[in-house]
């Protein structure tokens, strides 16, 4: 009798579907460098989301010799005109790797975005996906604080926080970054076309808290070896952060991260808690997992 797996597939799908993504990695393979590198198609992909600590996951993952990172956001999911370019250009945009590395790319706008579960799906069924999430709230003041930023470079006008938040004295639902921290809409999306197992979510305000534990757990989901350890972080008073030890070369992420969120006042804080509530207790149900979120 087949096994069946958490999406419901048969193990037969299953031996199919990882031939045939198999096949597709073949069939866009690009050409062999002399030292035995080439570019592949990921096997693992950060889906977001957006300001959940998706570049420190990333970087931190990258401490692994068994890891090939993409360095920017490749948008192949999510853009048309990326999309329509083909798997072989998505290939051509991934870091030159070893055969035993595995190909891992960031762009955080995938996890709200509807059609790309499908597309990934289709792509490779057995994509191991990772996701970074923290409070909601938080998300969304760190998602305000990053157009807040862009608009300020381009000098253009910006609305205090309070006025995109509120709307007739209740939560305005029309604004986007409200959206993208209603986690289990999203996941609902993923969970039509991966089981749970290939998904797992990194705890984002523990990888800022005590990033090695949330590492172990990655290493662990991916089938690394044990390579990164605690001599890989130490924390950077100045920054307020962890930061990151490779071979004695030291660095903390970019200037972008880790910036000063807006204040707000503390009844519209209590507000947007209570309103998450409900769909926090959604997205729990859905994973089986809980969250230390307000
Ligand atoms: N070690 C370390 N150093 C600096 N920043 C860290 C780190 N770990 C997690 N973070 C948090 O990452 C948040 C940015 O998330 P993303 O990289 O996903 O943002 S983006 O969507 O790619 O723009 C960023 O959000 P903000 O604090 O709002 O800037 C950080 O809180």
């Amino acid at each position: 009798r087949p096994t069946v797996n958490e999406a419901g597939a048969s193990s037969k799908t299953v031996d199919y579907e990882q031939r045939r993504a198999s096949s597709i990695q073949n069939q866009t393979q690009t050409a062999v460098h002399p030292n035995g590198t080439r570019q592949q198609l990921p096997q693992t992909i950060i889906i977001g989301v957006r300001k959940g600590g998706t570049r420190a996951l990333i970087e931190m993952l990258s401490l692994h010799p068994g890891i090939a990172a993409a360095e920017s956001e490749v948008h192949f999911f999510d853009w048309e005109d990326h999309f329509e370019k083909g798997l072989q250009w998505y290939a051509s945009q991934m870091p030159f790797s070893y055969p035993h590395q595995i190909t891992v790319e960031k762009t955080p706008a995938y996890f709200t975005s509807s059609k790309v579960p499908e597309r990934i799906y289709k792509m490779n069924p057995a994509t191991r996906l990772l996701l970074i999430l923290r409070d909601p709230t938080e998300r969304i003041l760190s998602d305000y604080t990053q157009v807040f930023y862009n608009r300020l470079q381009k000098h253009k006008l910006y609305q205090p926080i309070e006025t995109v938040l509120i709307k007739n004295g209740d939560i305005n639902m029309d604004y986007k970054a409200l959206n993208r921290s209603l986690y289990y809409i999203h996941m609902q999306n993923w969970l039509k076309y991966f089981p749970l197992s290939h998904i797992h979510v990194v705890d984002g305000n523990m990888l800022i808290k005590d990033p090695l534990p949330e590492m172990k757990r990655v290493e662990k989901f991916l089938n690394l070896s044990a390579e990164i350890n605690a001599s890989n972080f130490y924390f950077n008073k100045t920054k307020g952060f962890y930061c990151l030890r490779n071979h004695g070369r030291e660095r903390c992420l970019h200037e972008s991260k880790g910036r000063a969120h807006p204040q707000v006042a503390s009844p519209i804080l209590a507000k947007l808690y209570q309103f998450f509530h409900e769909p926090n207790r959604k997205f729990f149900q859905l994973i089986g997992r809980t969250f230390d979120w307000h």
